[in-house]
């Protein structure tokens, strides 16, 4: 790039850095405007207040949106002073009948027009003509957009790095968004949150995040290649591509847990799009079963005594019970026992009779049940019989009412007539009183009970017709379910089936406002609780991304990613591969890769730094000093966000107590954390997600990881770092490690 070249783009820097100031001074003064009509419309509410409130309050709201609205734009004008674009296309549209000019596109984070002339000065980066700067380096190139596909050539592609407003370095990128750009940020220490890629998004995440033809989009893609990433971008890109239809209330983030929410809370302000929904699965199981007299197992109780290596009679079972109640089989099993609730549940029930008189017959009971209402939950239509039961007896209360008070008048006991009616009503009351207990117990569904029947004797599987589905071990499940149960405990691996049941049965508090939901850590979900999802969001559109190299759960019989595009897909879902991964660096990526058994290639960037260090610890003793060291040797080379990870909570508070009279850091062993920066000791199934510097993998021996389940684990431990990995064991290595070619880690002798 010549002098004049960088002369001319000093120039449009500073001219474009003079339209955004001119236009925040205007937006600014926009902002007050609007703020004080808002606060004389309150005042006037206030004052007038009883008259015509509601138009008032209408109009404020309505003040209070624009208001909101027209602050955003200060926000983003900010925001690009400091770095109003990333990248320049200068591109040549073909036949447009015109003479050939190049059009100059400079992108950046939001669109910034001359207010004067409209003339774009920045392309947002979500505009469908900044999709060229991804998808093509020089030559051939189009773009789709509302006039159909436009063709042309790339004759510049070029991109910046400003900061504060000043040029920090240039360069023409002759093919794609290169290496270099990837390596000097990756090479980067990391902080305690997730950032934006949006100037270096790679052509094949690209693809994912702009893809309009599909309603369900599957990403499968090895740990570090930008899977969450990608989600967020395309929840942004959506946000700007349909904003006439959709808003961030629209869109949903379902995340593994609070503290990765919190890691990844700054993508999308940092993007424009503040406020959209996130939540777990957990709470969206919370707000469907608000008032249930149980108590749940939370999730990381749960993974904490799966995850705790023991072995006792218990632990065996209730590994198989996890299992069976992730499988299929299980779900056959639910399903043919809803289906019996739902036909056969009131054909035990008896005559309904007072005083000797049949008021509702036992036919009458199926009669109703399995006609007219049969198409509603079990609930529902239990409601409506004692609707009609209720009918038949309002005038037999009226009658035994009256004679009531002709008893009371015959007693001459009182004189007054409301004193002899309250009377007789009290009375009439006690005797219906049994007769209304019966009704309750008939009418008023449990769905709690309903399920603990399914765990009660053997009478299902005697008469259920598929005897297979059963497991071998289906009477000792069927008593450690009926334990929990009967402590007021609902184990994790239940809650789905038990949701799935009670929502059959009593209807499913579904929301349709959500449009858009976004599915990260998928491997994690059963094929149950995406029934739950899809149920729950059925006007929802999916973008659904995981790694099933990532599942942490030992026992958990996952759903496959053919298992949630056969629930949720349908002919227009699509599956998409990422190949390449960004996070660590080439030799931890190799290290990691030889963890897993599946040789599948994962393409790294040119990324180097040193070889992962194992260590082996002689004794016990040995451990803190070690950690200690290693800590302090990271630090010293200038990394500061440091993850000591532990395969669970007690071995993570083990290490913690050890190492906090020495060093400062933080323990994380609650969901509801919010993430850290610095050192932090954490189990496995927290650390999924998130991405440190430097990973300490503690206890990397054979008694925690040699199962093919601890495989995965380990992978996912060892996969969070960018730069540095340790991994150390007391006693016998890891069976993984062992496996492992020599060349890929150095043994490195303990450093005191
Ligand atoms: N195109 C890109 N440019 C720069 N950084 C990228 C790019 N893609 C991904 N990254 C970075 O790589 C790291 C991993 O990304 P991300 O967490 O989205 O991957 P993931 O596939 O969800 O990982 P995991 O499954 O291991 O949790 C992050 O630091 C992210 O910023």
């Amino acid at each position: 790039m010549d002098d004049q070249e960088r002369q001319k783009e000093a120039i449009k820097l500073e001219e474009t850095l003079e339209e955004i100031k001119k236009q925040l001074v205007i937006s600014e003064d926009n902002c007050v405007v609007k703020q004080s009509e808002l606060k004389e419309t309150l005042l006037n509410y206030w004052e007038k207040c009883g008259s015509d409130e509601a138009q008032l309050v209408e109009t404020a709201n309505r003040q209070r949106a624009l208001s909101s609205l027209t602050h955003s734009t200060p926000l983003k004008l900010k925001k690009m002073l400091n770095s109003p674009y990333f990248g320049r296309i200068d591109f040549i549209e073909e036949d447009t009948g015109m003479e050939l000019q190049e059009e100059k596109v400079y992108i950046g984070l939001s669109t910034l027009m001359d207010e004067e002339t409209g003339e774009f000065l920045i392309y947002d980066w979500r505009a469908p003509i900044s999709s060229m700067f991804y998808d093509y380096g020089l030559g051939q190139a189009a773009y789709h957009c509302s006039e159909g596909n436009i063709n042309g050539k790339i004759i510049l592609k070029r991109q910046y790095k400003i900061a504060n407003g000043c040029m920090q370095y240039m360069f023409n990128a002759d093919l794609k968004i290169d290496d270099e750009v990837l390596q000097e940020i990756l090479g980067k220490s990391v902080d305690d949150k997730m950032h934006t890629i949006v100037n270096s998004i790679q052509r094949e995440q690209n693809q994912i995040i702009r893809d309009a033809n599909h309603r369900a989009l599957f990403v499968e893609g090895p740990a570090g290649s930008g899977k969450t990433s990608v989600a967020l971008h395309r929840i942004a890109f959506l946000l700007y591509r349909d904003r006439k239809s959709i808003n961030e209330k629209n869109v949903l983030i379902l995340s593994p847990n609070h503290l990765f929410s919190d890691y990844i809370s700054n993508v999308l302000p940092e993007m424009g799009e503040e406020n959209v929904l996130q939540k777990t699965f957990h709470d969206c199981v919370f707000e469907a079963i608000n008032q249930l007299p149980i108590k749940l197992e939370t999730r990381t109780f749960h993974l904490e005594t799966v995850l705790s290596n023991g072995s006792d009679h218990q632990q065996t079972l209730r590994a198989e019970n996890i299992r069976f109640k992730s499988s299929r089989n299980f779900e056959n099993i639910l399903r043919e026992y809803l289906e019996w609730v739902q036909t056969n549940l009131v054909d035990e029930y008896p005559d309904i009779e007072f005083r000797g008189q049949v008021i509702f017959k036992k036919e009458e009971w199926k009669h109703y049940f399995l006609g007219n209402l049969s198409e509603m939950p079990v609930k529902i239509r239990l409601e409506k019989i004692r609707a009609v039961i209720e009918g038949r007896m309002r005038p037999l209360f009226h009658a035994v009412r009256k004679e009531k008070e002709a008893e009371i008048v015959n007693r001459a006991e009182e004189v007054d007539e409301n004193t002899i009616k309250a009377l007789a009503r009290i009375a009439a009351r006690e005797e219906f009183a049994s007769f209304y207990e019966k009704i309750d117990r008939l009418t008023k569904l449990s769905p709690l009970a309903e399920y603990r029947r399914l765990f009660k004797g053997g009478w299902l599987l005697a008469r259920s017709s598929n005897k297979t589905d059963f497991p071998k071990a289906w009477q000792s499940i069927q008593r450690q379910t009926l334990s929990y149960l009967n402590n007021g405990v609902l184990p994790y691996e239940d809650t789905p089936g038990f949701i799935y049941f009670q929502g059959v049965l009593q209807g499913f508090p579904i929301n349709r406002d959500i449009k858009h939901l976004i599915i990260d850590e998928a491997q994690d979900y059963t094929r149950m609780q995406y029934q739950i999802l899809v149920t729950l969001f059925p006007n929802s559109t999916w973008t659904v991304v995981g790694d099933p190299a990532q599942a942490v759960h030992p026992f958990l019989n996952t759903a496959s990613f053919t298992d949630m595009s056969e629930i949720i897909g349908n002919e227009k879902s699509i599956a998409f591969r990422l190949t390449r991964s960004y996070r660590s660096t080439k030799e931890i990526q190799a290290f990691c890769q030889a963890i897993l058994s599946d040789k599948t290639k994962v393409e790294a960037i040119n990324r180097s730094g040193s070889l992962p260090a194992v260590t082996k610890i002689e004794n016990l003793h040995e451990y803190t000093p070690v950690l200690i060291q290693t800590i302090k040797n990271i630090l010293k080379e200038g990394w500061h966000s440091i993850g000591i990870i532990c395969k669970n909570t007690y071995q993570a508070k083990k290490v913690f107590w050890e190492l906090k009279e020495y060093i400062d850091l933080n323990l994380v062993i609650d969901e509801e954390d919010s993430f850290h920066q610095g050192i932090v000791v954490i189990p496995s199934y927290l650390a999924k997600g998130l991405e440190f510097d430097a990973v300490l993998v503690v206890n990397a021996d054979t008694i925690n990881f040699s199962s093919e389940e601890e495989r995965h684990i380990l992978y996912t431990m060892c996969t969070r770092t960018l730069h540095r990995l340790s991994l150390f064991y007391c006693g016998k290595p890891s069976l993984f490690l062992r496996e492992m070619d020599e060349k890929l880690y150095e043994i490195t002798p303990v450093c005191k």
